[in-house]
């Protein structure tokens, strides 16, 4: 189901940084709360966040043995998050670990892909897989929906043909969005709002393009109307 609030990617290392940014808004946002984050204020910072009353994606990207991501997520559960994921390439038995982990809770669980900072000549080289970029990407979106997973992290280019792998419903969360003018900094795979609507994207997930901007209010306002076609 497509959401039409970009979540914002938070990635500050303290609390204050957090509430100080989050001051420059009004009403329920989509918050990111990721490792840099999270590492530094933990979980007590992810309740704060919910209590002020914004939908969290829980960014861990849990990657191990398939009993320590179950008894991880069962921790997660207890957070009410709107969403966590993990890492497709930690397999399919690992995936069904961390959805009987979270069982009995409304967080959606995703699995990351092929990170969006990885180009298919990187993946190529480094990973040693020998196919093109969307097709493992498109693999890792099955081995995710094979295991019952809501959904995948995946860039826009892969969007559609996860669509028609997986189905309109399974989710296609898309990080690397970059409005037209903004670096692409560290990111491989990158587009813009209105790319992302038009490629089937359900979420788009940004971070400096808001939390670095003069205006950060001004720049999610542009970006969610891009995104829902305004
Ligand atoms: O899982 C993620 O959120 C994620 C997956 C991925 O493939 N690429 C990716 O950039 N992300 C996250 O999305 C955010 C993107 O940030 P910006 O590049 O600043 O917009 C970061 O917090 C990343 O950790």
């Amino acid at each position: 189901m497509r959401n039409e609030r970009p979540i914002i990617a938070l990635d500050f290392a303290t609390k204050e940084q957090v509430l100080e940014f989050l001051k420059g808004f009004d009403g329920s946002l989509f918050l990111k709360v990721g490792m840099e984050l999270f590492y530094q204020e933990g979980p007590e910072l992810v309740r704060e966040i919910n209590r002020l009353g914004h939908d969290i994606f829980l960014d861990l990207k849990l990657h191990d043995i398939p009993n320590t991501v179950e008894s991880a997520m069962r921790g997660i559960a207890k957070l009410n998050v709107a969403m966590v994921n993990v890492h497709a390439a930690g397999g399919l038995e690992m995936m069904r670990a961390a959805k009987r982990g979270l069982k009995g809770s409304d967080t959606q669980l995703i699995a990351v892909t092929q990170l969006t900072s990885t180009s298919e000549e990187g993946m190529q080289k480094e990973q040693l897989i020998p196919v093109s970029l969307e097709e493992s990407v498109v693999h890792y979106a099955r081995l995710a929906d094979d295991a019952g997973l809501d959904g995948v992290v995946c860039s826009v280019h892969e969007a559609e043909a996860i669509g028609d792998a997986c189905g309109e419903e399974f989710l296609r969360v898309t990080p690397g969005i970059r409005p037209s003018q903004v670096s692409a900094d560290d990111q491989k795979r990158v587009a813009t709002p209105a790319e992302a609507s038009r490629q089937g994207s359900t979420h788009i997930v940004v971070g400096r393009a808001i939390t670095k901007a003069s205006n950060p209010k001004d720049s999610y306002q542009q970006i969610r109307a891009e995104w829902s076609g305004q």
